[in-house]
């Protein structure tokens, strides 16, 4: 039997990336699973890291969402009842070696949360079996409870509508119903479709209920892809690099809002394929890209983590609280006329 005293565990898994130049040959070959980098692809890559600052800046936000919900999961003053711990999927802490710290130090119970808010067989579940590696190395016997998704979590949906509202309010008052809004999300290769991945509807969904509640009309709005990998194979489109110019030209948008919705923080595929890369696309046809934060350490989305971790610990009946995680699946919607992807 577990001890109801000892803190349940709460694994926050991210991405990961490199902390400096020297460390993108090693990350590389992770994502890559050890297949060679050609130099062109490594000296590219390298560069769109030099352009954003020589680092990722995704292990500092992580680390301030992790403290954003543990401080609503252990209220000051009173006995922690959780205990956080970060492993990344792609780069150190390693999931498995923080599965390892886990089991030293005696945790029994603990909830698993991506920090990607849609499943798909090639992200979340990737990370899930990283956890199940974890205790087949070091050998322990944790009871893991997953969040597999949110992605139409009610916080989630308001945190970026109000993200969409402040980019859209950027532009002056006269000449916002003009401005065309594109969410996107990380591509992947259209196989995925085939295969049954609820990846696409889930985006699809989270999308529709962002320009509903960021009042959009339907042809203020459409769907994008981006960052597809450097594979042969086709990825899911458009890309966003594509989708603007053609927005500029079939339709005569001049003004673009450009959210990422699959991602949670700011990192190299915002930081480089939108800011810089959809920028030169969209300056080169005298198109205006506004492009509003990630949500980073953003109030509503750190307490959905919390609520999320909470709702899932007790619904294994580990916590007595009434509060339950509102990631239940939605019905898929339909997309804008045009925006549908290849299967
Ligand atoms: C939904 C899936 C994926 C998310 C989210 C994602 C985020 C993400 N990716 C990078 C950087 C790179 N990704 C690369 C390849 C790659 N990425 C995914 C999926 C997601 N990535 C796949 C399926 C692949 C292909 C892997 C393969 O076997 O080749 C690469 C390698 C170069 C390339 O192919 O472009 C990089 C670099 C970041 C920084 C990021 C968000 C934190
Ligand atoms: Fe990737
Ligand atoms: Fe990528």
């Amino acid at each position: 039997m577990p001890d109801p005293q000892k803190p349940i565990g709460v694994l926050f898994m991210a991405y990961g990336g490199p902390e400096s130049l020297d460390e993108i040959p090693g990350y590389l070959s992770d994502i890559r699973h050890g297949r060679p980098t050609t130099t062109a692809v490594l000296d590219e890559i390298t560069n769109n890291y030099r352009q954003i600052g020589g680092k990722s800046p995704i292990m500092g936000l992580t680390k301030a969402q992790v403290e954003g919900a543990m401080a609503q999961l252990n209220p000051p003053g009173e006995p922690e009842r959780f205990k956080a711990y970060l492993g990344m999927r792609h780069w150190s802490p390693w999931i498995e070696e923080t599965v390892g710290q886990m089991i030293d130090d005696g945790i029994e119970r603990a909830v698993a949360i991506v920090l990607a808010p849609h499943f798909s067989s090639m992200s979340i579940a990737k990370y899930q079996a990283k956890i199940q590696a974890g205790l087949e190395l070091y050998r322990g016997d944790i009871d893991f409870a997953t969040v597999d998704a949110y992605y139409d979590a009610d916080l989630l949906i308001e945190a970026f509508a109000a993200r969409v509202r402040e980019a859209v309010e950027q532009f002056p008052e006269d000449e916002r119903d003009d401005v065309h809004v594109v969410l996107s999300a990380h591509s992947l290769p259209v196989r995925i479709l085939r295969e049954g991945d609820p990846y696409q509807d889930q985006l699809w969904t989270t999308a529709r209920l962002i320009a509903e509640r960021a009042g959009l009309r339907e042809d203020q709005w459409s769907w994008s892809y981006q960052s597809e990998g450097r594979s042969p194979e086709p990825w899911l489109g458009p890309q966003l690099e594509d989708h603007i110019p053609t927005l500029h030209e079939e339709r005569g948008v001049d003004k673009v809002v450009s959210l990422a919705i699959g991602f949670v923080s700011d990192h190299v595929e915002i930081l480089y394929d939108i800011d810089i890369e959809a920028q030169k696309a969209a300056k080169a046809m005298g198109v205006t890209l506004v492009r509003p934060p990630s949500l980073n350490d953003d109030a509503r989305f750190t307490r959905l983590l919390a609520e999320l971790v909470e709702g899932r610990a007790a619904e294994e009946g580990w916590i007595d609280s009434d509060v339950r995680a509102a990631s239940a699946g939605a019905p898929s919607m339909p997309m804008p006329e045009g925006t549908a992807s290849p299967v």
